[in-house]
């Protein structure tokens, strides 16, 4: 975690290191971050490859974190109206029901009194919504902590942040990665109880269930049923809805030059084969996608904001003041209202500053040889941002580096990088941060969040596949006088 920025600190803007045989070059210039991850996208558009991970090119079983040119851009074309506002908002009822159950838990750790973990509390809320919306599952994992699902997904995040020996060998021999993940998907063959065999498992259950339901009544609007959707519409020879064009028209592997999807290379337009709509094995691997990145990354965006608001009670004042000021005693936290709240908004974009939970996945490989400003960049070059160094970075933020939220208004597209940057960015950021606020709006109005002895500051972190608390976020929670 600290060390690009001590090596920022030593060798200035640019600089490179190898992972194993890799090279990679480190950079907080944000001129110059900003060609690679959006005005020259075409020549970057492949992330820095994983440890160990599948061939990008393949056809089966490939996410969208994963893939690369042509395969990735249909299935982010795919995905993308999914995540529209329009369907955010449709999706927004989903959210309400587990914050309500959540409030309902909170609610008797209040009646307790005792300090908690609320950390676990988040997790039960983003798992059960992430569930819910991507597999269409409802699993009750707010009150139900020994849930299975909840319990196969806390151990496949703690194995991710294990097995550093493999990903070690996997750096030095790269050759040796498809190997390596061609011999875990063959023990997966013989171990059917391993968390991702189970995920796997789900995911063709629930689309199966899905498929099963021809009422259009019980259809409901979720991502799975959206990305199902994009088969009936390829079938229909329209791959995406009229509503949806313009939501595909921000995707554009030119970055910023204009809504036609163009590039240099082997990126060409085709605009059909590209809408083809997603395969059951593309459809099963993005829901378990959506799981993985949508889970232990809100929950732990909500914890770090409990942790600073417990920190900052005159931020969290505030917050409150707005808050009641948009609901009143309304239960239901629409979807609209929550886009009211101008305060919270910069509350969050704040905590998620001081606290990147993902910025080591923030970098782009060179897919074809290129000069960017002046740099000559040799295809296979990985370019990453230092997140750290750029968010605490006094010239662009001010001296101080203690929680703002009204330090917000700014500055240059690569300042502020919790979501990335370009049309790669985070395709989940408006689920991401809808949830966020719903769960927020709902919990401030009925509590404040206290700091007490157990409440450790400043907060230790661990850096497993996210950036997270060593030991959760232990506080009190306070009813507030209505
Ligand atoms: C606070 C919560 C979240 C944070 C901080 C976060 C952060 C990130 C970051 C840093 C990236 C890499 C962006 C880049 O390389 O430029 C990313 C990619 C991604 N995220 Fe998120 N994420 C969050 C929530 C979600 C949710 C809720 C979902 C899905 C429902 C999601 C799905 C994805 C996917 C699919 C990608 C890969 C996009 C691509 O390669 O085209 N994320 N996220």
């Amino acid at each position: 975690m600290e060390a690009p920025m001590r090596w920022t600190k030593k060798y200035g803007k640019f600089y490179g290191i190898f992972e194993g045989p890799n090279p990679i070059l480190i950079s907080t210039d944000l001129d110059f971050l900003k060609e690679v991850f959006i005005k020259r996208f075409s020549h970057f558009h492949a992330r820095k490859p994983f440890p160990i991970a599948p061939d990008p090119n393949d056809e089966r079983g490939v996410n969208m974190v994963i893939a690369m040119g042509d395969k990735w851009k249909r299935l982010r074309l795919n995905t993308n109206p999914a995540f529209s506002a329009l369907k955010m908002k449709q999706m927004s009822p989903l959210i309400n029901d587990s914050v309500t159950r959540l409030l309902r838990c909170l609610e008797k750790r209040c009646e307790e009194g005792k300090p908690f973990n609320i950390q676990s509390e988040f997790q039960g809320l983003t798992l059960e919504v992430i569930a819910s919306c991507a597999f269409g599952l409802s699993i009750n994992s707010v009150e139900d902590r020994n849930h299975p699902f909840l319990t196969a997904c806390r151990d496949l995040f703690n194995r991710l942040g294990n097995g550093r020996l493999r990903v070690l060998v996997a750096f030095m021999f790269p050759e040796v990665r498809r190997l390596l993940w061609k011999f875990f998907i063959f023990l997966r063959l013989f171990i059917k109880t391993d968390p991702f065999s189970k995920l796997r498992a789900l995911g063709f259950e629930a689309i199966a269930a899905r498929k099963a339901i021809h009422d259009p009544k019980k259809r409901r609007v979720d991502l799975l049923q959206l990305m199902l959707d994009t088969q009936i519409n390829s079938t229909n020879g329209q791959a995406v809805s009229n509503s949806d064009q313009e939501e595909l028209s921000g995707l554009n592997m030119n970055g910023e030059t204009g809504p036609t999807v163009q590039s240099s290379g082997e990126l060409k337009t085709k605009k059909i084969a590209d809408r083809q709509g997603l395969s059951e094995e593309e459809i099963q691997a993005q829901a378990n996608l959506f799981i993985l990145a949508g889970y232990e990354t809100t929950s732990t965006a909500l914890t770090y904001t409990a942790y600073e608001l417990a920190k900052h009670p005159e931020v969290q004042c505030r917050l409150q003041a707005e808050i009641d000021e948009h609901f009143g005693d309304d239960t239901e936290i629409s979807y609209d209202t929550i886009q009211k709240l101008t305060y919270m908004d910069m509350v969050i974009c704040e905590v998620l500053r001081l606290h990147p939970i993902a910025p080591q996945i923030i970098a782009r490989q060179c897919v074809e040889s290129c000069t960017v400003n002046g740099l000559h960049l040799e295809k296979g070059l990985v370019v990453a941002a230092d997140v750290w160094s750029i968010h605490y970075d006094p010239e662009l933020w001010g001296p101080e580096d203690t929680f703002s939220p009204e330090r917000k208004a700014h500055r240059h597209p690569m300042a502020w990088l919790p979501f990335g940057a370009g049309p790669r960015n985070c395709i989940g950021m408006r689920f991401a941060l809808m949830e966020a606020k719903i769960a927020l709006a709902g919990l401030l109005k009925r509590f404040s969040i206290q700091a007490c002895q157990e409440t450790q500051i400043p907060l230790k972190k661990v850096e497993r596949a996210t950036i997270v608390p060593e030991s959760g976020v232990i506080v009190k929670l306070i009813r507030r006088e209505m």
